[in-house]
């Protein structure tokens, strides 16, 4: 059996034409959707994604303002750029790329932005809507993951479904929305004893904790449902995932790629967060 694929180019490309339309009936009521995209430092994978978010807002009718500060900004300083943007009533939404800099403090940042313009998903208040089923933002790169499921018309009721990873923006959420559409749902991280045992009992296996080859043929049940979010680099330089694709991919029944998968869905959720977040702040 070779899986079929699961297409994050393409699913976007659905996705972002109802967001551009959902963008233009806003704007013709005189509100332009805006997104704040906040980059500390000069990453290089940082900056090709923020880029990219730039971009998806321009081709889709939303405004986006990118804000590019030196690496040695103070915590202080990016605390009253945050209270700025939380200020901007042409901001709808706010994102600060993560990885920061070692000096600030990350979760001291998310918790700054208002939870109204939290549209990456990251603040205590959006991760307690998420956990009591609570209107608020879902994270972008799990939302994404169950926009893949819905599109190929999976039922999660009464299936097993394994979590690989347990971070705060990727694993622990994505269990949640699992759990929150009836899955079982195992997690496994760096101290689960036998992960081949767990994930060979998954119908569906997520993979998210940015290291190659984690998931191999012989660990995964045949027809399952494979999903990487892995985003790594192979010895030869090469974007892969976390699955070993070419082995996996004769075993599962479904499958996403690395490029082309989880890592576009990760954009168009987060437009679909920001047109949300301009909606709920523009009464009918
Ligand atoms: N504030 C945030 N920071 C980070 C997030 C996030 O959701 N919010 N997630 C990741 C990085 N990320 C988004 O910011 C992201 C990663 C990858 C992609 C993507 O489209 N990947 C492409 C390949 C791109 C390439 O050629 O390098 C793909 O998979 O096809 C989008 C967004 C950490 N930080």
């Amino acid at each position: 059996m070779t899986a079929q694929l699961i297409d994050g180019n393409a699913l976007s490309r659905t996705l972002r034409t109802d967001v551009a339309a959902r963008a233009a009936a806003l704007k013709a009521r005189g509100v332009t959707p805006g997104l704040a995209v906040v980059l500390v430092g000069e990453n290089p994978a940082s900056q090709v994604y923020v880029r990219n978010k730039v971009k998806a807002c321009e081709d889709n009718g939303l405004h986006s303002l990118l804000e590019k500060h030196p690496a040695d900004l103070s915590e202080a300083d990016l605390l009253s750029r945050v209270d700025a943007l939380n200020n901007d009533p042409a901001i709808h939404g706010i994102l600060v790329q993560l990885p920061l800099p070692p000096h600030i403090d990350a979760q001291k940042v998310i918790e700054a932005i208002s939870p109204e313009k939290d549209v990456d998903g990251f603040h205590v208040a959006s991760a307690g809507a998420l956990m009591t089923g609570a209107p608020g933002f879902w994270p972008c790169t799990p939302y994404g993951c169950m926009k893949m499921l819905e599109s190929i018309g999976y039922e999660l009721r009464g299936k097993h479904a394994v979590v690989i990873g347990r971070s705060n923006i990727v694993g622990k959420p994505m269990a949640l929305m699992l759990l929150a559409k009836n899955a079982t749902v195992t997690v496994c991280h760096s101290a689960t004893a036998d992960l081949g045992a767990m994930t060979r009992q998954a119908d569906v296996v997520v993979a998210a904790v940015g290291k190659r080859n984690v998931l191999t043929a012989d660990m995964v049940k045949p027809g399952a449902v494979v999903i990487d979010v892995g985003m790594n680099r192979n010895d030869e330089g090469k974007l892969c995932g976390d699955v070993d694709f070419d082995g996996v991919r004769e075993v599962a029944g479904w499958i996403t790629p690395v490029p082309g998968g989880v890592g576009p869905m990760t954009i168009t959720m987060l437009l679909v967060n920001t047109l949300e977040a301009a909606e709920r702040g523009t009464p009918a």
